[in-house]
């Protein structure tokens, strides 16, 4: 069986600047993502982290090698074929929240759900359950600037996992938190991962939340490696 939701190979970027020319930025990275697992990702600033993270999701486009994302190749596939798989099997979780100010926390997730064309009555029970998971049911119909920094990240995990994706990619999900509400924003990402049996790419600077991660990759000179 296959279990691999998450595949990158031999993946290449470089980016075209002013001076000095040319920065390559992926160099052949490669990553296998099992069903169920989490993985930290850890780098030095500029390394690469953020290109990685989104063209494993789809939000941009690799110079050469492939992205297979629950058995599905996404390389040289256009928009709508990406933007489907994206939408069905990526979550995205960003350092900032980035939930629409004007909607409260469940229209937050409820929105995305309607998007994939769920019932607005499911999309409704299947968002109240996520914010039950991570404590924070009763600010349902709060709009996000009246929640705590911590409750407003909690809120995000939900609209990432609204669709019950196969894969969550997340870019530094706790570094806006100072370090106590990182540590327990971060417990509840972890305990949520677990419970919807999904695979995490985790890209953090955090080195003791990478460590209760699976797996800790470096990305290291554009390639990733086992970190020591
Ligand atoms: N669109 C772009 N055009 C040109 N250069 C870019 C572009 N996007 C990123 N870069 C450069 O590529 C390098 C890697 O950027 P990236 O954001 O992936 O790094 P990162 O590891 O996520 O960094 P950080 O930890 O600081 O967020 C950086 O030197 C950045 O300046």
């Amino acid at each position: 069986m296959n279990d691999v939701t998450l595949r990158l190979s031999s993946l290449n970027k470089t980016y075209l600047q002013g001076t000095p020319g040319e920065l390559q930025v992926l160099r052949g990275a490669d990553l296998e993502l099992r069903a169920g697992e989490a993985v930290a990702l850890v780098a030095p600033s500029g390394a690469g982290k953020s290109t990685l993270l989104h063209i494993a999701g789809l939000l941009d486009t690799p110079d050469a090698g492939g992205v297979e994302i629950a058995g599905r190749n996404a390389s040289g596939k256009g928009d709508r074929t990406r933007t489907a798989i994206r939408r069905q099997d990526v979550g995205f979780v960003y350092q900032f929240h980035h939930l629409l100010p004007e909607f409260t926390a469940l229209e937050n997730i409820v929105l995305p759900q309607l998007a994939n064309g769920t019932s607005e009555k499911a999309a409704q029970e299947r968002s109240m359950q996520l914010l039950d998971r991570v404590g924070v049911a009763a600010r349902a119909d709060h709009r996000p600037a009246a929640l705590s920094g911590g409750e407003q990240q909690r809120v995000a995990f939900c609209r990432a996992l609204a669709n019950a994706p196969r894969v969550l990619l997340a870019d530094e999900p706790t570094g806006n938190l100072d370090p106590e509400t990182s540590d327990q924003v971060f417990a509840t990402l972890m305990a949520l991962v677990r419970d919807e049996g999904l695979s995490a790419l985790i890209a953090t600077h955090n080195l003791e939340l990478a460590a209760r991660m699976d797996r800790v990759l470096r990305l290291d000179g554009g390639v990733l490696r086992p970190a020591e």
